[in-house]
């Protein structure tokens, strides 16, 4: 791979629903190791992009390419097979389970018991819980511990966590500091630079201007169905981007 290829790459990608143009010729890239923000006002557009690109809502028309190669999506679990891994703010984690349980769902490592009765390797799993855990610079007193006991900050970890250890390179993030405190918060921006620093690409979608300052190399800002703008967050400012999200 060419160093200057994006890791993804949305090439005037249209949604319609009808007559409504949720998405009118919209592009954006994403480099290794780069975190884009995605902004926009309620109704820009922003989840019907994260929605195609994760396999969710096929394009009307438009390309989606992964470093470089057209690809095309029939299902979510297509697009994670192929490294993208998005995360709803719900998290999708089974509460009463621990943190290598919620990573392993539904793929569990098994082993042999007296070399012939297959059971879930628990050692194996709480290993990896740990190890990925680490990689995030997170770590986990009680890897016993369900993941209810956890803070909104720890849940949202252990949501990237699974995504980290299934291989995901771009990982797409709704909101993931809505409705966390401010210490919250910034363990998550803390979590998404780690995934910078280990050459992961991050769409990151925000209300929160702070947040989207405090940890993104770029900001696509769409309206109503189009790409209003796009900077570099080092060459912008708050009043520029809501500038861009009203229109006017
Ligand atoms: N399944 C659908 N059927 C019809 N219209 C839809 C559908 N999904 C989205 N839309 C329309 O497409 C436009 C963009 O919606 P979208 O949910 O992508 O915006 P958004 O930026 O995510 O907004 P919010 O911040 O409120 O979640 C809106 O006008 C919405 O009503």
């Amino acid at each position: 791979m060419n160093s200057a290829t994006p890791l993804l790459e949305v090439r005037n990608l249209s949604r319609y629903f009808g007559a409504v143009h949720a998405l009118d010729n919209c592009s954006l890239v994403v480099h290794p190791g780069e975190v884009v923000a995605l902004a926009g006002d309620n109704g820009a557009g922003k989840t019907t992009m994260i929605k195609a690109i994760s396999g969710v809502y096929p394009p009307t028309s438009g390309e989606i390419l992964i470093e470089g190669k057209p690809v095309t999506f029939s299902s979510p679990q297509d697009a994670r097979e192929k490294g993208i891994e998005t995360i709803y703010q719900d998290l999708a984690l089974a509460d009463n389970l621990t943190i290598g349980a919620n990573i392993f769902l539904g793929r569990e490592p098994m082993k042999k018991l007296f070399g012939f009765l297959p059971v879930i390797d628990r050692k194996a799993m709480a290993e990896a819980a740990r190890a990925t855990m680490a990689q995030l610079d997170f770590h986990v007193k009680r890897l016993d511990a369900p993941v209810s006991n956890f803070s909104g900050g720890q849940r949202q970890a252990v949501a990237i966590g699974r995504a980290v250890y299934w291989n995901a390179r771009i990982l797409i993030m709704d909101e993931p500091t809505a409705a966390l405190g401010v210490p919250e918060q910034r363990k998550v921006v803390a979590l998404i630079k780690s995934l910078k620093a280990q050459g992961r690409g991050v769409v990151f979608i925000s209300h929160n201007l702070q947040d989207i300052f405090a940890v993104s190399d770029r900001i696509v800002v769409l309206r109503r169905g189009i790409v209003a703008g796009e900077r570099k967050i080092s060459e912008t400012t708050h009043e520029e981007v809501v500038k861009l999200m009203i229109g006017g």
